[in-house]
């Protein structure tokens, strides 16, 4: 579908759950509550909350939340005045019992996340997310990794399960402008009318801005990002920054751009450990393709082993690791360790 100056996009602030990975989950009541009051001012329209590896995501293999992540979506949910508020969940680290605490809890958005070829794997959850009344929205995850055709194929498996919104997900910051496009092309092509496409960046080659509006002008009517970048290795897509850029391009968000600006600021960065920086570790996953959340794992295993933290990364990279494989990390840097 070409862009049209009519179309509404709706954006999804990740800083919640994606920024979860950056702040090693240590996410208080309070945090959640001051950035759900200033987004929600701002106008965002969906608030994403949850542990960054999503429902079940606290765990030894992932890091453990500071505050139970079903406390932070009540937070959120009885601060919010107009956004809906998400939560992702991965099948395996979250199970059906999770969703329905969530939708009990007043959250209203499930969205499920799978690797970009592990589509199937979350059928039985949309259907369950659909009969609670949940709106769904499904995550095709290191979408660098395949083909459109590819991704395409996985899409229709989650729409056919009920997922009314596909994202393609960029986990690795690793797509490059036409390549963004081409996929998010593709899904549009596949889905038609039978569900909406979405599009996830991150910062890792700096595109992530550039990649939200090719996602656009490709068809997707669903973007995220985070207010400040808060996200996982070099942060998400800017949501100030592509909320000034869209407002600039007539491209309507809902979002009010100063506001918003201020949000991110006064009061997403306060409660940031430090900037997401795109550093030598960050470029290197997305020059690579690794998964973003790896940072922090491989910065903490580098310092462990004292190997360089950006070698991990680049075997990774040749390892072609998916989430979920955070354990050899570790292999690596004891490898990288004894080689010296
Ligand atoms: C571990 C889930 C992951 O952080 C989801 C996501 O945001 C991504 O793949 O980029
Ligand atoms: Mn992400």
């Amino acid at each position: 579908m070409p862009y049209s100056a009519d179309l509404d996009i709706r954006v999804t602030d990740s800083s919640l759950r994606d920024g979860s990975h950056a702040k090693q989950h240590q996410f208080t009541a309070e945090h959640v509550r001051s950035v759900v009051a200033a987004l929600d001012d701002a106008g965002v329209s969906v608030i994403e909350v949850t542990h960054g590896d999503g429902l079940g995501g606290s765990s030894f293999n992932y890091g453990f939340s500071l505050t139970p992540e079903q406390e932070l979506i009540k937070a959120a949910v009885a601060t919010a005045r107009q956004a809906k508020i998400a939560f992702l969940m991965l099948p395996g680290l979250g199970i059906q019992d999770d969703i329905r605490e969530a939708a009990d809890n007043g959250a209203s958005i499930c969205r499920i996340a799978t690797h970009c070829t592990e589509a199937d794997i979350a059928v039985q959850h949309f259907g369950l997310a659909r009969e609670l009344g949940l709106e769904t929205v499904g995550f095709l995850m290191m979408a660098h990794s395949r083909t459109p055709e590819v991704l395409a194929r996985q899409a229709r498996i989650m729409a056919d399960a009920g997922c009314q919104c596909v994202y393609v997900v960029d986990s690795a910051g690793a797509l490059i402008m036409e390549q963004t496009s081409d996929r998010v092309a593709a899904l549009v092509a596949e889905l038609g009318a039978d569900a909406q496409v979405g599009f996830h960046g991150h910062e890792n080659l700096g595109l992530g801005v550039a990649n939200s509006i090719l996602a656009v002008r490709a068809g997707a009517l669903q973007i995220d990002g985070s207010a400040r970048r808060f996200g996982a290795g070099a942060g998400n897509t800017p949501v100030e920054a592509f909320t000034a850029v869209a407002e600039r391009l007539g491209i309507r968000t809902g979002i009010d751009t100063i506001k918003i600006m201020d949000a991110a600021e006064d009061v997403v960065r306060p409660i940031m450990d430090g900037e997401c920086l795109l550093d030598r570790m960050a470029l290197t996953m997305g020059y690579t393709g690794v998964y973003s959340s790896f940072l922090k794992h491989a910065d903490r295993q580098a310092k462990k082993y004292g190997v360089p933290g950006a070698e991990i990364l680049l075997e990774a990279g040749r390892r072609k690791l998916v989430g979920g494989q955070e354990d050899q990390l570790i292999e690596i840097a004891v490898a990288l360790a004894a080689k010296k």
